[in-house]
């Protein structure tokens, strides 16, 4: 029986299939993206950098002597690679667990392909028992919170936690998101909303799924 770390580990390994020659490629923020970036460490002759999504993979790249570069700088990128704190049959995911939503939104838009690494217990039918992470502009927070109850959400502040942006994170619990693509649009029409970690609009490409019985590659 392997343990999550080990899987995570085998989805990484599995996830370097996907990394082109000399390209610039895009890295998410986690756990199971910090096995990755110690496996790409390995391969970095073959690729040209990184743009990174978060201070904390910055900081793991640049142990690595990863070079990392300003997503302003570069005109195509052929792939983004990141974790997901929950991902569906459709390749709709929560993401946010470590609280990179925007930046991990960003280089993904940018990207052409979507990567998702990800052990079996990620996998699920539906979206929305993992607390659905939103980045909240601070003044906001209290308006904010009253529209996600509306919305039949019971939000959290997320304590002693600023984003790498400065704002804040409410976890949302209890939100049953049947429709991951409308409640996305929903959440983010709200004013003092950053965005939600929903990635549903912008869903993975390819999930790259470690199980007990071996690595499977689904699109
Ligand atoms: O969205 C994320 C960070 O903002 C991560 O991808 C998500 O939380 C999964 O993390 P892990 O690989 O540690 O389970």
């Amino acid at each position: 029986m392997l343990t999550a770390n080990e899987l995570k580990l085998a989805a990484a390994r599995k996830a370097l299939e996907f990394v082109p020659d000399d390209a610039v490629i895009g890295i998410g923020t986690g756990s199971t993206v910090n096995l990755f970036i110690d496996e790409l460490a390995a391969i970095k002759g073959r690729i040209k950098g990184v743009v990174s999504s978060s201070e904390a993979s910055t900081v793991r790249l640049k142990a690595h002597h990863i070079p990392v570069y300003d997503l302003n700088t570069i005109d195509e990128m052929p792939i983004y690679v990141d974790g997901a704190d929950e991902v569906n049959h459709y390749l709709h995911m929560i993401k946010g667990g470590g609280g990179a939503l925007t930046r991990e939104k960003i280089v993904a838009a940018a990207a052409q392909e979507f990567i998702c690494i990800a052990d079996e217990s990620k996998y699920v039918d539906v979206l929305g028992k993992f607390p659905l992470p939103i980045e909240v502009i601070p003044m906001a927070r209290s308006y904010v919170a009253r529209e996600l109850v509306k919305l039949g959400g019971h939000p959290e502040m997320r304590h002693d936690f600023l984003t790498d942006n400065g704002n804040i994170i409410l976890d949302v619990h209890d939100l049953a998101i049947a429709k991951p693509v409308e409640m996305e649009e929903r959440i983010n029409q709200l004013p003092g909303v950053v965005t939600c970690g929903l990635f549903a609009r912008r869903r993975a490409d390819v999930l790259v799924l470690a199980r007990q019985g071996g690595v499977e590659v689904l699109r």
